[in-house]
Formats: structure tokens, sequence, C-alpha cells
């Protein structure tokens, strides 16, 4: 089965957007700029631009056991429309990938129902209660793409350095959810200015930056692969920033919420503004920024994190914390940073497919001839409001809902099969 995309703007190694063609074999991308093979289904890009299939290195699909909030049919779906045609799933599930019987279980699941590549995480420790450490060598072999407790942070030095040097053995990654347990505060917000205006708890930033500095040094120690997930702080962005300058192994992402807002920006006690890490304030924004354009922080994950509405319907304390984030990355990040001239397409790009790739040694992320046929075409002109009525995802918790942004998916191709179209009388 050939398909040919005539009609494609895509970039090229300076940057420049350059017309050409693809031509996907079975899985994989047999020619770029050739001519239509005989018998090849053809698909018009109408000049729209192509992309490498944005990898996610951060996800929540809740099922097994959180079905109410997402399945990963509409998980995927979701991730589908975005333009993601990786994704890395977080462990925090019922019951957790912490056996092989546990992981096997979540691979088969993901086989029956999932329309992109979904790479589960295994846990670092079992029902991630941060006690009993997993077999991780054991899980890798089985398919954990990676090793994590997300939701939770690893309280223990010794649980996580015992970890860490189990995964430097078998080159495994092990990627943390920074939070010390004992500086939340019961907090439900950054503390800082807003939440003493808003009368609710904070979380101060300590509480992810000191687990950072703990966890590089024990790394460092360790010998191991380690990534830092959802950076919020300056703080933070010091540790990693220091801890890369001293030749530590670490890697570092950042969600595009905590690039678009701050603190100041929460309206009211509403639960579509909580997530964790929070929202912080405008200087650690800026540092955030600073970070992904010096290098510091390597790529962009969502941190797609759907809950029900009778979940996050009744403020701030006691909704549980995350937004979902699919639908709405690219167009927002492309719309705020890119058409405003801050960042180029190409960064963009590179810290949504091809870095987070690289820190995960997978094959995807780039378009070449003999590579995996994982391809979004977007509209980069088109602009649309963000309606969370039209959401694949069962999450409607955003904050972004009603914003106005350009530059959607309207095709998205993984292993060669259109997994996602644009149905143009949709509006
Ligand atoms: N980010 C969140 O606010 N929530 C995530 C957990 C996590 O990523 O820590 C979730 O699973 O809901
Ligand atoms: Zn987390
Ligand atoms: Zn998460």
């Amino acid at each position: 089965m050939m398909k040919y995309i005539q009609n494609i703007q895509m970039l090229n190694e300076q940057g420049e957007l350059v017309s050409t063609s693809i031509t996907i074999e079975n899985k994989v991308i047999a020619n770029i700029g050739g001519e239509q093979p005989d018998g090849a289904e053809v698909i018009d890009g109408n000049g729209c631009f192509v992309s490498p299939g944005f990898v996610d290195l951060h996800v929540h699909l809740r099922e097994p056991g959180f079905e109410h909030k997402e399945t990963i049919e509409t998980g995927t779906k979701s991730a589908a429309k975005g333009g993601f045609t990786t994704i890395c799933a977080m462990p925090n599930t019922k019951p957790v990938p912490d056996s092989i019987e546990n992981l096997n279980l979540i691979m088969g699941l993901i086989e029956e129902s999932a329309v992109v590549r979904v790479l589960p995480y295994g846990s670092l420790t079992v029902n991630e209660a941060g006690e009993k450490r997993t077999n991780i060598a054991e899980l890798k072999e089985h398919g954990a793409v990676a090793f994590s407790d997300d939701g939770i942070g690893i309280q223990l030095s010794s649980t996580m350095y015992e970890q860490m040097q189990d995964a430097a053995k078998i080159d495994a990654v092990v990627v943390a959810h920074c939070e010390d347990n004992s500086l939340i505060y019961d907090g439900v917000m950054h503390e800082g200015i807003r939440n003493k205006e808003l009368g609710l708890p904070g979380i101060p930033s300590i509480c992810e930056s000191v687990q950072i500095a703990r966890d590089v040094l024990l790394a460092e120690a360790a010998g191991a692969r380690y990534h830092v997930c959802h950076v919020s702080s300056k703080e933070s962005v010091r540790a990693v920033r220091d801890a890369k300058a001293a030749g530590i192994r670490v890697t570092a992402e950042v969600c595009p919420h905590h690039l678009l807002l701050e603190e100041m920006d929460i309206p009211s006690d509403d639960a579509n503004w909580k997530m964790n890490p929070p929202l912080r304030g405008k200087s650690d924004l800026d540092s955030l920024h600073q970070a992904l354009l010096d290098g510091t922080i390597d790529c962009i994950a969502t941190d797609h994190a759907p809950h029900t509405e009778e979940e996050k319907c009744c403020g701030m304390v006691g909704a549980p914390f995350g937004i979902v984030g699919f639908e709405t990355a690219f167009p927002l990040l492309y719309t705020n940073f890119v058409i405003t001239k801050k960042w180029t397409l190409k960064q963009l790009v590179d810290w949504m497919s091809v870095k987070p790739a690289e820190i995960f040694d997978l094959p995807y992320g780039k378009i070449e001839v003999g590579g995996s046929a994982d391809l979004t075409i977007i509209d980069l002109n088109k602009e649309q409001t963000i309606e969370i009525e039209k959401f694949e995802s069962k999450g409607r918790n955003t904050p972004f809902n009603g914003w106005k942004a350009k530059g959607w998916p309207i095709m998205t191709i993984c292993g060669g099969n259109v997994v996602y179209e644009e149905v143009i009388n949709e509006k």
C-alpha cells in the first residue's frame, strides 16, 4: 500500500519551509521529493506544513482503573487530533505497571484500542507507594519505555539512588516527578502572591527544586540517565543548568501551560487552573523560556491529565491536580511564540518531536527516508477558537477554553495510517 502526499511544505536543515512531496510505502517513508508512484493513493497537502508526528514523553491515559476520566481510546484519539503519534503513558493507573503481569495487561489494552503509538512507563516502586523497589530490568525487557512514579515524588533518597543504580546498568532513563511531601503544606497553587489574594494554601517552589537538586547528585553518583518532569520554577532551572554544566546526565521537560501562564493569570478559585506543579511567578515563567532557548530544558511535554467535570467543579481545595493538553499544545505554542517571533518553527518542532525522541532513544520524531511514517499535516493559517465541547478527550479540564489560536493539525499519520483527519464541515 502506497500513499503520496503532494503539495506540502517541510522544514529543511536551515529551518526554511520548502515545497515537497512524501511517499509512504507500508509503514515507512519511502521517498521525499519524488514523483508520484503508480497506483499510490494521493493526499493533497494543499500547501500545508508537514511536521514529524509529535512525541510526548509525559501523558496520562487513565486506563486501566480510571476510565471515567479517560480511556486509551479517547486519550489516543485526543493525541492524534493534537498531532501526536508517539506518547509515553505514565504509570499512575490501577493496577500500576510495577510487575510483568500488570505491564502485560496494560500493553494488551494498548494493543486493543490505541490509535497512536503508546509506550508505557514502568513504575519505580510497587504500587507507586514509594517503598518496595520494582525490578526495572525485568520491566524494561517486557516493554517499559522508562521508569517513573509520576504523580508523587520519591521521598526516600536511598530508594531513588538504588533505582538509579539499577537503571544505569541497563541504560534506562529514570524520570522524576519532583515533590518533597514535607514541603507541600497542603497547597493547591503556588505559594506566591495570587494564592494569598485568593486565600488559598500555597506550595512553595522549594517543594520541587529541593528534590531536583537531590536527584541530580544521586544521578551523578549512580551514573544514571535522569529526566525531570514538568519543571516549573527558576530554582529548578538553576539546579538542572548547574547539573548539566557539571556533566551530569540530566534532561528536562517543560509543559505548555507553564510557558503560557503564571500565577497572576489565575482568575478565581477555579480548579481548571489547578495542576501539579502549579503555575508559578512571572520570573519563573521567564526563566523557563530562557532555559528552553539555552538548552537547559530539552523538550516540551503536555502532561495531559484528564479529570471529570464533577471532580473539577468545586474550587481548588479538594479537586485533583491536572489539566488536559493534547488538543491545544501546538496551536497555543505556535500562536503565542512562533507567530510572535520569540521562537522559530524549527525550534518548536524540535522541542515537540526530535528532542523528546532522542531523550528516550526512540526511532521516531524525524522525517527521513526509511523512518516510520509518522507525520502531522498542519494548517498554519487556520484560526480557531478552543472549544472544550469539541475535544476528543473525555477531559474538559483546561484553562484555555475560548482562547483563539492558529496552526491546527488537519491530518495525523502514524506508522503510515491516517489516524486523524479534520472533518471539513465540523464548524
Ligand atoms: N500533573 C498533574 O497535575 N496531575 C497528574 C500527575 C502528575 O503529573 O504529577 C495526574 O495524574 O493527574
Ligand atoms: Zn507529575
Ligand atoms: Zn504527569
